[in-house]
């Protein structure tokens, strides 16, 4: 696959298949291009040339937070809940008990930490318990509880049979994954020697 904006290339040469029960991490530096790949992996942008083939339902955390500060978290779940067609919220109820912000359920958006609005951005992407996870800098603003336990989730849902990708600028952690990909001068490499 490649990208360009303008003439500008930003991707050259991505090729990357996700596995049915994989964690797989990218990361690559500031402007390396991970969101431009998230992006065009979720149907956000079209890319200049390739394709991608989806096998089921994904779900897609953006890496600027997309929230309506005058709703509350509980209107954003029972909108959310409508478009995905879900019977009830239990497993959306789960995923906020996991991140530790349920007692939030009843506030307004607008006035939440940073770090709260990402946990309701990363609970939006998962409620449907999709198939693949596209992850863009997911843990962004958490505390450091809350990091370890996103990924415990993270294992949880690739032990269930999930494709679970997570784009970082940072190569923390990572003994936690099957696969690390590294986006470098618009180029996707396995990293063989991080990878477990
Ligand atoms: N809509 C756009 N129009 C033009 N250039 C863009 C656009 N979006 C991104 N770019 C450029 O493409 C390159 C890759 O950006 P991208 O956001 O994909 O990088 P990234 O790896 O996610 O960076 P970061 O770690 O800072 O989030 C950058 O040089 C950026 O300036």
């Amino acid at each position: 696959m490649r990208h360009a904006y303008r003439r500008r290339a930003v991707l050259r040469g991505v090729d990357l298949r996700l596995r049915p029960g994989a964690l797989c991490g990218v990361v690559g530096e500031n402007g390396a291009g991970k969101s431009t790949l998230l992006k065009i992996l979720s149907g956000e942008l079209r890319p200049t040339r390739g394709t991608v083939h989806h096998t089921g339902a994904f779900g897609y955390c953006p890496q600027h937070v997309v929230l309506n500060d005058a709703l509350t978290v509980r209107q954003h779940l029972e909108f959310f809940r409508k478009a995905y067609r879900l019977p009830d919220l239990r497993y959306a109820e789960e995923i906020m008990d996991v991140l530790d912000f349920a007692g939030y359920v009843d506030e307004r958006v607008g006035v939440l930490s940073g770090g709260t609005r990402q946990k309701l951005n990363v609970t939006l992407a998962l409620m449907h318990d999709p198939r693949v996870l596209l992850l863009d800098e997911p843990y962004q603003g958490f505390d450091w509880d809350t990091y370890q336990r996103f990924w415990d989730l993270a294992a949880r849902l690739r032990d269930a049979g999930r494709s679970v990708l997570v784009v970082s600028h940072l190569a923390y952690d990572t003994e936690r994954l099957d696969e690390l990909w590294r986006l470098d001068d618009g180029v996707l490499r396995r990293d063989e020697a991080a990878s477990a």
